[in-house]
């Protein structure tokens, strides 16, 4: 303090305000009752008001005149000790300011010494900081209701409502989120691949590859170079590049086996290790590379038959095998018949330009088959009767003979009273009623009343039965 005093008094008074006036920084000096008694350059030109017109008045005023929000000044007095704030001056720029108090000789408060620095660009970039990462929140918001509303337009598209399909949707949704090998088993037709993708799209590796290898479609000769890529000169014949194989291109993403039971038995040791350890070597090789991948396998065949035949290693089996989902055939889900005809019939009239439907009998004829390519055999072949049907109305006449052979054989187990049990019996009446009520009376609410049952009762049939309504019968 002393040593500070004799520096001082090597200055003169006017030399020591000058040095304060070239601060950045403002200095503002009140007496103990907040009265002004001096300021610096800097703190004049913030407040936007002449010196002299600040001098001798007490902060409280400039307070109420809007000049400084809050006084520190005024903070110290009532507070008793050193304080610091935020102080707006003039609406315009924001201060950080400290209020010092400077004791007299006993000891009480004499001077009151503010200082305060600008940090408006300061504010500024906190709070555009602040806006940015409250648009990032909005943008990553934005993004997951994309991904769900993405996500409800592909189950939109899963057609079926039978009590084991929605089931299994159900399975799927949980497997998905699980990071592990799934094994998708079930005939060929049912919806395999397509539950495989869906897998993936509900997965957190939704935004990278997916990638389906058709075990069966590639020549055995050329699976492992397909799969695991080679090193270049790997062989005769080999790129001068190499090639980076398909377990790479699918890195974060899914790599889909799809007919697994195909994978020669040489290659199924590999395989197992990419499983057990996610790593592999390209052919010609000499070092291991990892993938980050999940693996889903499907197959038609019985995978335990080929394990007890010898066909298929068990060990790659049993890690294949951690979370099985089966997919039931068509004709263990009838109820899923309906709606599927009408989706397909609705997506190829679009794509065909036509307005087909069918009749009661084409329909009739069509439920009672047994489909044994399940859904893809069910699809090909509403393409084909929307493109060769004589009228818009689909006859039992445009069916394929199998089709045909089969109502013939309805009908006579119906006449003769076969092994048909008596609910299903029930229902197909029950069907046939509704339909006819609503061709009669061309809407949900007068065929309701016709038939003496609510409206939502008969939307419910509707729905059981999947029967398609006319634009004009949906009311
Ligand atoms: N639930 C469903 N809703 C709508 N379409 C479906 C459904 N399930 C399957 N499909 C359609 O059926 C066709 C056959 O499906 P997919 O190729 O997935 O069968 P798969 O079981 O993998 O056949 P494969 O055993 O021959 O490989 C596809 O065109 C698919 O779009």
């Amino acid at each position: 303090m002393e040593k500070d005093a004799e520096i001082i008094a090597f200055f003169q008074t006017s030399q020591l305000i000058d040095i304060f006036n070239t601060l950045a920084d403002g200095i503002y000096i009140s007496d103990a009752q907040g009265t002004t008694l001096w300021l610096n350059q800097a703190s004049e030109n913030l407040c936007g008001l002449p010196k002299s017109e600040l001098i001798g008045r007490n902060v409280v005023d400039l307070e109420e005149m809007g000049i400084y929000k809050p006084s520190v000044t005024r903070l110290v007095i009532e507070s008793g000790k050193p304080t610091t704030t935020i102080q707006l001056v003039n609406n315009k720029g924001k201060f950080l300011v400290t209020g010092h108090i400077i004791p007299d000789e006993k000891g009480n408060p004499e001077l009151i010494v503010a200082h305060s620095r600008d940090i408006t660009e300061a504010a500024r970039a906190s709070s555009q900081l602040e806006e940015t990462v409250a648009l990032l929140k909005r943008y990553s918001e934005e993004i997951q209701i994309m991904k769900r509303e993405a996500h409800q337009n592909l189950s939109q598209a899963f057609i079926g409502s039978s009590r084991s399909y929605l089931a299994l949707l159900e399975l799927v949704k949980k497997v998905a989120v699980v990071d592990t090998t799934v094994l998708i088993t079930g005939e060929t037709g049912v919806g395999k691949s397509f539950l495989a993708e869906h897998i993936h799209q509900l997965s957190d590796r939704c935004g990278s590859p997916f990638i389906h290898v058709n075990c069966s479609a590639i020549p055995e000769t050329l699976i492992e170079s397909e799969l695991f890529g080679y090193q270049k000169g790997a062989f005769t014949g080999a790129s001068q590049s190499g090639k980076i194989g398909l377990v790479k291109m699918a890195d974060k993403g899914t790599l889909f086996l799809d007919e697994i039971s195909e994978l020669p038995y040489h290659l199924q040791s590999k395989l197992l290790l990419l499983l057990q350890n996610k790593t592999f070597m390209p052919i010609g090789g000499t070092k291991t590379y990892t993938a980050d991948i999940r693996i889903i396998a499907a197959t038609n065949a019985n995978l335990l038959d080929l394990v007890r035949s010898g066909k298929f290693r068990h060990d790659l089996y049993y890690r294949l095998n951690i979370l099985p989902i089966n997919v039931p055939p068509m004709r263990e889900r009838k109820e899923d018949i309906f709606p599927l005809l009408h989706h397909n019939l609705k997506k190829f009239n679009a794509i065909h330009h036509q307005k087909r439907r069918f009749s009661i009998e084409a329909l009739d004829a069509l439920h009672h088959y047994e489909w044994p390519g399940n859904v893809r055999e069910l699809e090909n072949l509403v393409e084909r009767i929307v493109i060769t049907s004589k009228e818009d109305e689909i006859q039992i006449t445009d069916l394929p003979e199998e089709l045909r052979s089969i109502r013939d054989f309805e009908e006579n187990r119906w006449s003769l009273g076969g092994t048909c049990s008596l609910v299903e019996r029930m229902e197909k009446i029950e069907g046939e009623i509704i339909t006819q009520a609503l061709r009669s009376h061309k809407s949900t609410r007068k065929a309701a009343a016709a038939l003496g049952i609510t409206q939502s009762l008969l939307m419910r049939r509707i729905k059981k039965y999947g029967i398609q309504l006319e634009p004009h019968e949906d009311q």
